[in-house]
């Protein structure tokens, strides 16, 4: 196979993304996009990748040691047809993946309104969160310890049975065409899980016409990482509990995770036979496998799908920048390291939630 990167300089290690660059040109298309020189290259993704380098996070800001930051290694980008869909009965499913905390609700509910507004007639999308179900079905509270992983595990299987039940319900209100595109946000960690969502949208699909793909939110950069566990730690899961105890448990969530976790691989797709695009530290780099949707029905051309491909390509320029503004603001005032005495979690019940 041939495996292809285009890069505008050598990677650096950890995140380039630079807030002081992006938010003094925020409307600088070109200063943010310059040419890039592909160059062919080995990647276990066999995906192209597109790396943009002209940002640097000015300071790594951690206070967990444990944290760990990966390699940036990415690269891409790609155009969209300008024609919008109009009137076809394919719907659409997008499934989720990435650790806790990764952005993955927030862009995605970007992505909702930008297919929303980007297409001629409006098309219908829906997000269907498997946290939200959780919290609706299993209302006591959820500290680190609850997210458990196996099939032996009993929250194990309980979570499992909540992403089931949310995938249901999203292709529901596809063959009752209440939806065009529905969109599935949870972690989906493990390859197992992955596998048996598809399994569960094959059985629909003799009736209802259904591409699959897999998008994936991931934050490497640690700055931002910290960033977003601060606000997860002010989410359903942690009302009333003090911010300290609320981010180590996140912390800790995302741990549990991280240990977990099976990264797509390029053989999962190929026998998943499904598209692939990759966001990492909101669109510093993009990863992409399209190599196994070429021996199904689906069509690269698909305006929807297009769409979702631009989307991820301009977030970098459309979104970050106001995501990167309030990261430098958070640190510039907002932002002190946790107490470093151990604190318990206050296992109480927890309210109902249904919103993140
Ligand atoms: N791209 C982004 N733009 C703006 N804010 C972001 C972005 N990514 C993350 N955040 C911030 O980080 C917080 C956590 O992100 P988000 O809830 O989207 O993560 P998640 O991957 O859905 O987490 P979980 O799997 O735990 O539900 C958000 O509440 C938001 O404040
Ligand atoms: O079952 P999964 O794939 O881990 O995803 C659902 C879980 O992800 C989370 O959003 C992780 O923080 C939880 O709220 C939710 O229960």
């Amino acid at each position: 196979m041939t495996f292809f990167r285009r890069s505008l300089q050598s990677s650096k290690s950890n995140s380039t993304t630079s807030i002081s660059s992006l938010y003094a040109t925020p409307n600088s298309v070109d200063t943010l996009t310059p040419e890039f020189v592909p160059e062919v290259i080995d990647d276990e993704l066999n995906s192209l990748h597109f790396k943009f380098t002209n940002f640097a996070l000015d300071d790594e800001v951690v206070d967990i040691a444990s944290e760990t930051a990966t390699e940036a290694s990415g690269v891409a980008t790609m155009k969209t047809s300008p024609s919008l869909r109009t009137g076809s009965d394919v719907k659409w499913c997008v499934l989720l993946v990435g650790l806790p905390a990764s952005g993955k609700s927030t862009v995605v509910r970007q992505l909702k309104q930008y297919l929303t507004t980007g297409t001629k007639q409006k098309c219908r999308v829906e997000i269907y969160n498997a946290g939200n179900v959780r919290r609706s079905q299993h209302p006591k509270r959820a500290d680190s310890g609850f997210f458990e992983f196996g099939s032996t595990s009993t929250n194990g299987r309980l979570r499992e049975t909540f992403a089931r039940d949310t995938l249901a319900m999203l292709l529901g209100d596809l063959q009752n065409d209440h939806v065009d595109i529905g969109i599935l946000d949870a972690t989906n960690s493990t390859r197992e899980r992955r596998k048996s969502l598809l399994e569960q949208i094959h059985a629909v699909s003799p009736s209802t016409n259904i591409q699959t793909l897999i998008l994936e939110v991931q934050c490497t950069n640690k700055s931002m990482r910290r960033f977003n566990i601060e606000r997860k730690a002010q989410n359903a899961d942690y009302i009333h509990i003090p911010r300290d105890v609320a981010v180590k448990d996140f912390f800790n969530r995302v741990q549990v995770y991280e240990s977990h976790f099976e990264p797509v691989s390029a053989q999962e797709l190929a026998s998943l036979k499904l598209p692939y695009l990759s966001m990492i530290n909101v669109g510093e780099e993009i990863i992409y496998n399209f190599e196994n949707a070429k021996q199904t029905d689906f069509s690269l051309e698909d305006p929807i799908f297009l769409l979702i491909c631009s989307f991820v390509t301009e977030y970098r320029t459309q979104y970050a920048p106001t995501y990167l503004m309030t990261l430098k603001s958070f640190y510039a005032s907002e932002y002190a390291p946790l107490v470093s005495t151990p604190l318990a979690f206050a296992a109480t019940s927890a309210e109902t939630a249904s919103t993140q």
